[in-house]
């Protein structure tokens, strides 16, 4: 899902990565900023849209397991017909006193970020939510 945070735009799109836990997850953006083994995917169009936006966060797995403190009970703040949603704090690396505030929902293994806002908010922020298959 992309989110313009003014709601200018408003669309969605779902991708599932699977993966195993070793590897960096990418989890509040796009596909597209994963380095590109496949040939046939290296498209000019694929590496246009691969450099990333200056406003763009990236989220790792390991950022946010540890913003949820390992998906504990404590960070718990709600319940889905299909899974938890936890909350987490992420340091902005921009601003390393800012906070960035994460809903993380972790469902039968499928992880996405829900949500997130800054104490800075930036006037354009896109949010891309992903859906990947995580092993925790
Ligand atoms: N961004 C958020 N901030 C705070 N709490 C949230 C947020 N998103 C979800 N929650 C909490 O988690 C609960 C479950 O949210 P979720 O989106 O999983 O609901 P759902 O639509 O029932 O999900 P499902 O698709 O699994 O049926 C919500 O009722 C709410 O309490």
């Amino acid at each position: 899902m992309f989110l313009l945070q003014n709601d200018e735009l408003e669309y969605e799109t779902k991708t599932q990565t699977k993966s195993t836990q070793s590897e960096t997850f990418y989890t509040a953006c796009s596909d597209l900023n994963r380095p590109v083994h496949n040939d046939h995917a290296k498209t000019s169009e694929v590496l246009n849209l691969a450099e990333k936006p200056s406003n763009m966060r990236v989220f790792t797995f390991d950022e946010l397991k540890e913003a949820t403190k390992k998906f504990c009970r404590d960070s718990d703040i709600g319940e889905g017909g299909f899974g938890t949603v936890y909350k987490g704090v992420i340091k902005s690396l921009e601003h390393p006193f800012d906070e960035i505030q994460v809903a993380v929902k972790l469902s039968n293994g499928l992880l996405s970020v829900l949500n997130c806002s800054s104490s800075r908010p930036l006037p354009r922020w896109m949010f891309v939510r992903e859906e990947i298959r995580v092993f925790v």
